[in-house]
């Protein structure tokens, strides 16, 4: 379980949002939507511990995340809109390294199949400086076939996909949930799940923003904090 209390970040002369709450149990996605510039990446990075926020609690597994650190990434994937792929380097090198800074090192044969199952196989030893845009995107997002972590948080991360690879990848993240994972996810598209429970957060619009909904066989989603408010 992620839990947000009253959460406040401010960047230059803008409040993005203040006294923010919600509680992401297990088999649950947070879709977080908003206007350009709405504060949805630097929420993210919030989450992630990348970024400070002016106030308020991040609770994973009821301890707080700064407390938990290493504890916190071990249990963390996180995908920016950097990607985190190094041109210089192949998908097959890029998957190692990242496998590794993850903590959970994954042999080869796992990278080269989850490089195969989204589409790679053939392109796993050229340096991805040499791929397409979209092809660069799939040798990062293999990364979420191989994590085992519970929490995923990702950032816009259908651009540049094409339709097959955005149906892969909707299937991913529904697998995620419907295994007892929880994603925080931007994105301007529906995912729709097979199992678990939908939250919606829109940044940038006024209190009632927070609501849920769930799929089909859904648990029950959890109550949204109602103090919850995004300026
Ligand atoms: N390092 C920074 N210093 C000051 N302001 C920043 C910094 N990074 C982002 N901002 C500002 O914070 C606001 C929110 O940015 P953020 O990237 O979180 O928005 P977003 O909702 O993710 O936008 P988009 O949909 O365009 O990706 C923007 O007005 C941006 O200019």
């Amino acid at each position: 379980m992620l839990e947000v209390t009253d959460l406040a970040c401010r960047r230059g002369e803008r409040d993005l949002f203040s006294g923010l709450g919600f509680q992401l149990p297990a088999q649950t996605l947070l879709h977080v939507r908003g206007r350009n510039g709405s504060g949805k990446t630097t929420l993210l990075r919030v989450l992630c511990g990348l970024l400070r926020p002016d106030a308020g609690q991040i609770r994973w597994r009821g301890e707080h995340i700064r407390d938990l650190a290493e504890d916190y990434n071990r249990d963390l994937l996180y995908f920016g809109h950097l990607n985190g792929i190094k041109a210089d380097l192949s998908g097959l090198e890029n998957l190692r390294i990242a496998s590794t800074l993850d903590q959970d090192p994954v042999d080869e044969a796992a990278i080269l199949a989850a490089l195969a199952r989204i589409g790679l196989a053939g392109f796993e030893d050229l340096p991805t400086r040499m791929l397409s845009q979209g092809q660069k995107k799939r040798v990062a997002l293999a990364r979420l076939i191989l994590s085992k972590a519970p929490l995923w948080i990702l950032d816009e991360p259908f651009t540049a996909l094409d339709v097959d690879a955005v149906e892969f990848l909707q299937q991913l993240i529904s697998a995620q949930v419907a295994d007892g994972g929880s994603v925080v996810l931007t994105t301007h598209q529906e995912v729709p799940l097979t199992r678990g429970a939908i939250q919606r957060l829109t940044l940038g619009e006024a209190v009632d923003d927070l609501d849920t909904s769930s799929a089909a066989s859904a648990p029950a989603p959890c109550a949204p904090d109602p103090s919850a408010s995004a300026h």
